[in-house]
């Protein structure tokens, strides 16, 4: 298939880029570079240095390309910024991703891979979280995504839009040359590195007082090769049919780590001592986020591979240590 992928410069977005031209798919990655690198996008890949909120460019790229799906990885991706500027996260994530489905819909791409996020669910009411769970976001992040799952039921309900809305938990990990290099950085488990490696004195911990086992927020971390797999798997489940799809999955190992268990994780890892501060919460973060994907599993086949923190770790070390200046050494 010929795939755009937005976003496509990005940490898992270069990383399905890859996968994709591995599998043998043509791919052109449509990312403005604001928080990705060229680097990061396979050498196969064309890359289109471009904005999804202008018009004119994306209009060109789609009906110039012939493609048979799009990826759309584009996004504001920190939900504690969103929380201080949801304007910021309504205008990319939901304002322009309502430009590239119209124009999608213009010249005839019917297969759509939307990155939509755990953070829809907000505070969850049962652990693990399936899918049917209720819609209930804590963060103007959270919101900007689902009201673009809000769009999706519409356009594939009135135009016949093939979709899937893969809800990622927490992305985390490296292959041997892609990983997540954010300038600055907002993620725990590349913060928690950067503290192990001395490149920061220590590691703020936001909320000691949540009502979990040991009162830091616990996340499902998930190994970005695994999210790999299963976009691979729902573009290529998508428009087999008669029917248009419309698949929905949870992506998540099912098992949840703490702030303070993925601080102790690094600390094996690495071998290298962690100083920990403790802070107040952060806004909009919910306590608990574990996924049932049970559903993905059972009707795509799709199997994580990843599934211990201290692997997951591990292969985002090796790749720090690999690229010590980030992928600002390979520009
Ligand atoms: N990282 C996670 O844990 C996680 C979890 C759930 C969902 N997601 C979603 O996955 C997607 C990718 O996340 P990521 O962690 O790779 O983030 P990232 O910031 O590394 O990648 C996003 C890419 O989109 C590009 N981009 C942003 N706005 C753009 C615009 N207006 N036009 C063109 N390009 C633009 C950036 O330059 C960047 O390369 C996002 O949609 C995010 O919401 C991420
Ligand atoms: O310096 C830090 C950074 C983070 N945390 C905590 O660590 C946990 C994980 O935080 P972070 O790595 O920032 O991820 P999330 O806020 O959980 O959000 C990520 O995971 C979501 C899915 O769960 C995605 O939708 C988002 O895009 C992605 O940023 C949270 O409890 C944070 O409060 C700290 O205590 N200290």
């Amino acid at each position: 298939m010929k795939v755009l992928v937005t976003g496509g410069a990005g940490y898992i977005g270069s990383v399905v880029a890859a996968a994709l031209v591995e599998r043998g798919h043509s791919v052109v990655v449509y990312d403005n570079l604001s928080n990705g690198h060229r680097a990061a996008v396979p050498s196969a890949a064309q890359v289109v240095a471009g904005d999804i909120g202008d018009r004119a460019m994306l209009d060109a790229t789609l009906r110039n390309g012939a493609f048979d799906g799009v990826m759309h990885f584009a996004a504001f991706i920190e939900a504690g910024e969103s929380m201080r500027f949801p304007e910021r996260f309504f205008r990319n994530n939901t304002a322009n991703t309502l430009t590239l489905l119209e124009l999608m819909l213009e010249h005839r791409v019917s297969r759509f891979v939307f990155s939509s996020t755990a953070a829809l669910y907000g505070n969850p009411e049962r652990t693990p979280i399936e899918e049917s769970d209720p819609l209930k976001p804590t963060n103007a992040y959270g919101e900007s995504k689902l009201l673009v799952e809000r769009m999706l039921e519409w356009f594939h309900s009135i135009h016949g839009l093939c979709y899937a809305s893969l809800r990622y938990f927490n992305a985390a990990g490296a292959t041997a040359t892609l990983a997540e290099d954010h300038h600055p950085e907002s993620h725990l488990i590349p913060i928690v590195l950067e503290a192990a490696a001395g490149k920061r004195d220590s590691i703020a911990i936001h909320g000691t007082d949540y009502p979990t086992p040991d009162g830091t927020c616990v996340r499902d971390y998930i190994h970005v090769s695994d999210l790999a797999d299963a976009h691979l798997l729902a573009l290529e489940r998508l428009g087999r049919d008669e029917q248009p799809e419309r698949l929905i999955y949870n992506l998540g190992n099912g098992h949840g780590s703490s702030v303070l268990e993925v601080i102790e994780a690094a600390k094996r890892v690495t071998g290298n001592p962690i100083q920990v501060k403790e802070g107040p919460r952060r806004a909009g973060d919910p306590e608990i986020l574990v996924a049932s994907s049970q559903k993905i599993r059972k009707e795509l086949g799709w199997s994580p591979k990843y599934t211990d923190i201290d692997t997951i770790i591990e292969s985002a070390w090796r790749w720090r240590n690999s690229h010590p200046k980030g992928y600002g050494d390979e520009q």
